[in-house]
């Protein structure tokens, strides 16, 4: 049978959404998705609240929320529940930002950014229902990991999946502008998740000139208060990338002022431990003219990503195996 291509599924489609699901989860994913057919909500217009959820563990506290894991009442279906109190967001001045946030992240659909799946308020609080990145932000793993950086296979993993993720923001109209392991989330899957969209603005083809984001991601246009477009976007990937295999970003400096003069001078300094690919697209992405840097899609497909990808993959594998070994014995 072939799915028609109405909005929602119903029970009629379930046999053909279910073919590909392996026999060990068809029980537990068919009562799933028939808990949530059966829902109000399910294809039509419905009034979320709080009385929804059943509020869980405490997951995490942000300047002006704390995420905890809730539950779906009706399906059971697991979120991450980020609770702002709006007397907060008001002493902060930050209300239009959060609705900005709100407004630009629940339009976006990808596989690297995270989904804000409904969001609704009462009289003192906002409540963002998100999907679950359980290994929580990606700078925690970055600074646990051995020498704080990560392998060349893991960031290549990685900066594909942001560039994969920028890219689609890019053909959307949206400039991210605040990129930092700080704002990136891990799955279980060993997936990344783009989030905090904070001050990411919607651009119809017009170029901006706001001073925001993070000091040691700031691209050469912006700390000269130039006009800017999407390249920053890329100008930041490529510090991040180099974070991830170096540990720290290239242009860390003890003041301000030194680190706006290394990042005008594009003074940068590559460790001897990193591979001639990964430089190769590194300083590809820090050009100082933004229509230099090279494009998300040379990202995607560049050599050395494609082929430390591939090494990523094969980790897994083998600690998956190694995983399975262990239950075994
Ligand atoms: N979707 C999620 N899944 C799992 N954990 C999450 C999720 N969202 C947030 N967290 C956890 O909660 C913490 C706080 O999240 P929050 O978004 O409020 O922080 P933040 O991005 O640091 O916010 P701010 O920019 O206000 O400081 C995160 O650091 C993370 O550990």
């Amino acid at each position: 049978m072939t799915l028609s291509r109405t909005k929602h599924a119903n029970r009629n489609h379930l046999p053909a959404l279910m073919s590909k699901v392996p026999e060990e989860h068809q029980e537990p994913i068919k009562n799933m998705c028939l808990k949530m057919m059966s829902h109000d909500a399910y294809g039509q217009p419905y009034d979320w609240s709080a009385r929804d959820f059943e509020m869980g563990a405490h997951l995490g506290r942000g300047k002006f929320g704390r995420v905890y894991l809730a539950r779906e009442r009706h399906s059971h279906y697991l979120v991450a529940m980020k609770v702002m109190f709006k007397e907060e967001l008001r002493k902060g001045n930050v209300q239009r930002q959060v609705l900005r946030e709100i407004e630009i992240q629940s339009r976006l659909k990808h596989p690297n950014i995270l989904r804000l799946l409904t969001w609704f308020h009462d009289e003192s609080r906002i409540y963002l229902a998100l999907e679950i990145a359980s290994e929580g932000e990606l700078f925690k793993h970055l600074r646990t990991a051995p020498n704080h950086r990560f392998d060349e296979p893991r960031s290549a993993k990685y900066t594909y999946q942001v560039a994969n993720a920028l890219n689609y923001c890019h053909l959307n109209n949206v400039i991210h502008r605040d990129l930092k392991p700080e704002n990136i989330l891990l799955t279980s899957t060993d997936d990344l998740k783009l989030a905090d969209f904070g001050w990411s603005a919607h651009t119809p083809n017009n170029k901006r000139r706001t001073l925001c984001g993070t000091l040691d991601y700031l691209p050469p246009e912006m700390v000269d208060g130039k006009s800017y477009d999407d390249t920053v976007d890329q100008w930041c990937l490529g510090i991040l990338c180099y974070e991830f295999l170096v540990g720290n970003p290239p242009f860390e400096s003890t003041t301000s002022d030194g680190t706006y003069d290394k990042i005008r001078r594009l003074e940068i300094r590559y460790p001897s431990h990193l591979s001639s690919g990964s430089k190769e697209l590194i300083a590809g992405l820090l050009r100082k003219p933004g229509e230099g840097r090279i494009t998300l899609v040379d990202v995607m497909t560049h050599p050395w990503v494609k082929t430390q990808m591939a090494k990523r993959a094969l980790q897994l594998q083998q600690l998956e195996r190694g995983k399975e070994n262990k239950v075994k014995n």
